[in-house]
């Protein structure tokens, strides 16, 4: 079977499509593959098998539904964690040393002939005197990947490091806060490196900025949802804090002295784009055409070796039981079962058979799937032929 995999953003599949997958315009794909586009939730119909995000966050996917559709939602968490690490520390540092304007006044000095460049420039440079980063405090909300990066290497520079993180993470070098606020009133630089969810959006507003310090900065590497806008320019208008860096530029947030705009670099790196673009597609592959999991947000993660003629995989809510049905049909119907991986997450279930339908008809093996797939609870049920095994005989 040829799948149909619809591009939402450019990708170079040259190294992977041919055999299982091609890329087409289809607004019923097989599969999606995507960057930080938004994935519109018509594309997710019954035939749609996997989203698959190139990066980290989902919030353009509409994870329940593709859910509820038995679709899996892939992504590649961690690996463009460096690229964002290394853009937060250049932008620390350009807080506190303000380099592109001292660069700028040398750009347009014009000396005579009395005088040298480099005696003009030292003469102002008591104009861009700085501050350092050694000593000071950073605070981090959301310690995930990105976050325990950055701690290690700023905790490393000699900053002190304290954060938040809706679970417990016992890291060596941060100090774990109760609250967001704890974290906004004592810290120099407040970093945002959280997801956005129904939960965090909007959750840095007016009542945090009062209490942060008046030289504190701001810097949002998460999302731009993840604070109110006309509250951060009317903090800013009232020197409630210094300056808000965010990766994420909205029209409100332009042509303010205190606010740098960033379009979207934090993962745009040759490294990260590659590395991430180059996972995704190979995880793509092998479910497209193994059933493979990985790296997914709403499928427990399942990989058995595909070593028997054909397979069964099925993706189900657990509290129906479904687990101990699908156990007890394979044995009604004397499937051989040569093996088997189950896994659960957060109430669902994904479980691979390896199997041989050859003593099977074809209309058995329909009727067969069919019966799984009208189980309650169940969500997906795909058959998967082994593309290489020929002749395939049990001992
Ligand atoms: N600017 C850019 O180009 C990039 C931005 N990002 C953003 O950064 C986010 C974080 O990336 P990673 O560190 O790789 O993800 P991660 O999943 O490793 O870390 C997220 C952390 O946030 C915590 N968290 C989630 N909801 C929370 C809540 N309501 N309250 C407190 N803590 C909560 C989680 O427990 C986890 O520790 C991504 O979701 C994405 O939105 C990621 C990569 C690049
Ligand atoms: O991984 C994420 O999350 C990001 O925000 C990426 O770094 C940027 O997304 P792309 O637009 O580069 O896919």
């Amino acid at each position: 079977m040829m799948y149909q995999v619809k591009k939402i953003d450019p990708f170079n599949v040259t190294d992977f499509a041919g055999d299982v997958f091609q890329t087409s315009d289809t607004e019923t794909p097989d599969a999606v593959l995507v960057r930080s586009s938004q994935v519109d939730d018509s594309l997710i119909t019954k035939r749609l098998l996997l989203v698959a995000r190139s990066g980290t966050g989902t919030n353009t996917i509409n994870i329940d539904a593709c859910t509820e559709n038995g679709t899996a939602v892939f992504n590649t968490p961690g690996v463009n964690a460096n690229a964002v690490k290394e853009l937060i520390i250049q932008n620390l540092f350009r807080c506190v040393r303000p380099l592109n304007e001292a660069i700028s006044m040398i750009d347009q000095l014009h000396v005579g002939n009395e005088e040298s460049l480099q005696e003009a420039a030292e003469s102002q440079r008591k104009d861009y005197i700085g501050q350092e980063l050694y000593g000071k405090t950073l605070g981090i909300l959301g310690l995930g990947t990105i976050g325990q990066q950055l701690a290690d290497a700023c905790y490393h520079m000699g900053m002190q490091i304290i954060g938040y993180n809706r679970s417990f993470k016992n890291l060596r070098h941060v100090q774990q806060l109760e609250t967001i606020e704890e974290v906004m009133a004592l810290s120099d630089f407040v970093v945002l490196l959280l997801p956005l969810t129904p939960q965090t959006e909007h959750l840095i507003t007016a009542e945090q900025f009062k209490l942060m310090k008046k030289s504190a900065f701001l810097l949002n590497f998460g999302r731009g949802e993840l604070v109110d806008n006309p509250a951060v320019v009317d903090a800013l208008d009232h020197d409630e804090f210094a300056g808000y860096v965010s990766d994420f530029p909205k029209a409100e947030l332009q042509h303010h002295s205190k606010i740098t705009l960033l379009p979207h670099l934090g993962g745009n790196t040759t490294e990260a784009l590659t590395h991430s673009a180059n996972l995704i597609l190979q995880n793509l592959l092998d479910f497209l055409e193994n059933g493979t999991v990985r790296s997914s947000v709403n499928f427990p993660r399942v990989d058995l070796p595909f070593i028997s003629p054909h397979r069964l995989t099925f993706f189900f809510k657990t509290q129906e039981n479904v687990m101990a049905k699908i156990s007890s049909l394979l044995n009604k119907r004397a499937l051989p079962v040569m093996e088997m991986m189950n896994n659960n997450q957060n109430g669902f279930g994904y479980t691979i058979v390896n199997t041989d339908f050859s003593d099977f008809s074809d209309e058995q093996v329909t009727n067969l799937v069919e019966e799984f797939a009208s189980m309650k609870g169940m969500l997906r049920v795909r058959k998967l032929d082994h593309s290489n095994i020929e002749n395939w005989q049990t001992d």
